[in-house]
This record gives structure tokens, C-alpha cells and sequence, in this order.
């Protein structure tokens, strides 16, 4: 398969390394100095987009891609206020768009972990839920998209918390906000805990990645998935869940 690489960091070198290991084929590496070079490239030159950009680049780099008619998968963080909006375009433009926040098999467990941990803790309101995310010093967002997908999770299945609130000092603890702490140390490549705190006790559940080659290898198998398919698409599509 040709895939083009649209973000050529930490996450697209890793990305690299796994498709060449797969079998496929790198037809583009694409950072800030050589944008010029997608415009050399043939429609059908691409049978898949990888986007691991920054939350200022993703929105132009996704749209480029609906416009050429190549079908994306986007692992960029920090820009999903205007998810809505791209997925209007690639509805219109007839594209392929796939979106996870965090692409590893195992924190993907760990989001039905959190959400069934939810649901039996709504019988437990003496537990507050807060949560604590970790990452290098290099993350230009926070809290991490995993973090607001775990948020997300247990609002869905914990009535009572109805948005997220990043903890900051002078910042007061709302009941209703499931609250995130973001903390970013060395060269971390990612840390997420769900905590339930009482008096007396705690109960915590944490993913911790190694490395970042969890996430690149969900990325790669995203990519073969979606290529050749239509519509709007995310890890429980691909994993069956
Ligand atoms: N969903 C998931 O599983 C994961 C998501 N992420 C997310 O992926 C994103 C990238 O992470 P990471 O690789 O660590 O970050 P890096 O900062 O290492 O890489 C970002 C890359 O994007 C490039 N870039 C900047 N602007 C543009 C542009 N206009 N067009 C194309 N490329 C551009 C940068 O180029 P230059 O260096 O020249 O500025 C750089 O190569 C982040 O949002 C992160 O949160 C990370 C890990 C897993
Ligand atoms: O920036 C990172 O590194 C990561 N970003 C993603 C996020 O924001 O959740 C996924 C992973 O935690 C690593």
C-alpha cells in the first residue's frame, strides 16, 4: 500500500518504521519545509493519508486531503472543536476519514475498562473520580485527547459529571466536572490514571505506554483498514467493539 506520511516527527519517523516493516510503501514525508512536495503527487499515487501534525496544521492538512480524494487517518490531538466541521467536508466530498485519539490496542482497553468502572462506581458516591495524564515536555496540547476520551467515557456512564475541568491552582473543584490533571515531565510517552478517592480509601487504574510504537502500529492498521472504504470512522469500528 502508498502511504503518505502528512507529519514527519516523533510519531511519523515511528509510523515509518512500522509500514516499511509491514510491507508498504512510504511515498511521502510531509513536515512544515516541504509542503510543496504534496502538490507533485498524483491522486491516485496515495491509497492512505497518516496525520500526526499539530493542532494549527491538522484542519488545512485534513482538508487538503478531502480535497485530492485520499482517505485520512488523524492521530493529531487538540483540535476537536472543529471535528464537526471536517466531517461535514468529508461527508460532502464523498472522503474517508478515520479519528482516534490515542491508536494503542491497549488503551483502548483501558476505555472500556474506564467506562464499565464508571458505571459500577455510580453506586459508590462517597468515590470522587479525578484523573491525572503524563506526557513529555514536548506536547504543545493538554490535557491529552486520551485524557478527554476517558473524561468522556465517564461522563457518559456517571451521572452527575456533565463536563471536564483541567485542575489548576485557584481553580475550585466543581461536583459535576470530572477533573484532569495534566502534568508534563522528560520524554514521557504517555501516562493516563482514573482515580476513585474516599475517605478511606483509593482505587486507581493506570495505561502506561512504553513507547510510542503501540500507538504507530494502531495507526498502520488503521491506514490498511480504511483504505479503500467511505464514511467516518474510529477504533471501534476497526477493532469490532
Ligand atoms: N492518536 C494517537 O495515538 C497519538 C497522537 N499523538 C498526537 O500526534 C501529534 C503529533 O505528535 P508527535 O509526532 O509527537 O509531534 P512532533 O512535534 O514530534 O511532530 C509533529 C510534526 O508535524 C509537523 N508539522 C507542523 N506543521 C505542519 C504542517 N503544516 N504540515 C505538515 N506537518 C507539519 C512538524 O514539522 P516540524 O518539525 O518541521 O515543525 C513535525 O514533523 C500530536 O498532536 C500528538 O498529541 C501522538 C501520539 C499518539
Ligand atoms: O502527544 C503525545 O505524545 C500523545 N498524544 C496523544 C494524546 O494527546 O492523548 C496520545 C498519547 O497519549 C501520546
Amino acid at each position: 500500500m502508498n502511504i503518505l506520511l502528512l507529519g514527519y516527527g516523533k510519531m511519523g519517523r515511528t509510523i515509518e518504521q512500522i509500514a516499511l516493516e509491514r510491507g508498504h510503501q512510504i511515498v511521502g514525508r510531509i513536515d512544515v519545509n516541504n509542503r510543496h512536495e504534496l502538490d507533485t503527487l498524483a491522486n491516485d499515487a496515495v491509497d492512505a493519508v497518516i496525520e500526526f501534525s499539530t493542532p494549527d496544521s491538522v484542519v488545512g492538512n485534513l482538508t487538503y486531503c478531502f480535497e485530492r480524494g485520499w482517505p485520512v487517518v488523524c492521530g493529531t490531538t487538540g483540535w476537536l472543536n472543529e471535528r464537526p466541521a471536517i466531517e461535514t467536508l468529508c461527508r460532502e466530498k464523498n472522503g474517508a476519514f478515520f479519528y482516534a485519539s490515542n491508536y494503542s490496542i491497549g488503551v483502548n482497553l483501558f476505555f472500556r475498562l474506564n467506562k464499565t468502572l464508571a458505571q459500577f462506581m455510580h453506586q459508590y458516591p462517597s468515590y470522587q473520580v479525578s484523573m491525572t495524564e503524563i506526557h513529555h515536555t514536548e506536547k504543545k496540547d493538554s490535557p491529552s485527547g486520551t485524557a478527554i476520551t476517558l473524561a468522556e467515557g465517564i461522563m457518559a456512564n456517571l451521572p452527575g459529571k456533565t463536563r471536564w475541568q483541567e485542575q489548576a491552582e485557584g481553580v475550585a473543584e466543581a461536583d459535576e466536572a470530572v477533573m484532569i490533571e495534566s502534568i508534563r515531565e522528560g520524554k514521557v510517552p504517555g501516562t493516563h490514571t482514573v482515580r476513585y478517592e474516599s475517605e478511606v480509601d483509593r482505587i486507581e487504574i493506570s495505561h502506561v505506554a512504553h513507547s510510542r510504537q503501540g500507538f504507530a502500529l494502531g495507526a498502520v492498521v488503521a491506514a490498511e483498514w480504511v483504505a479503500g472504504r467511505q464514511g467516518i470512522f474510529g477504533m471501534d469500528d476497526l477493532l469490532g467493539m
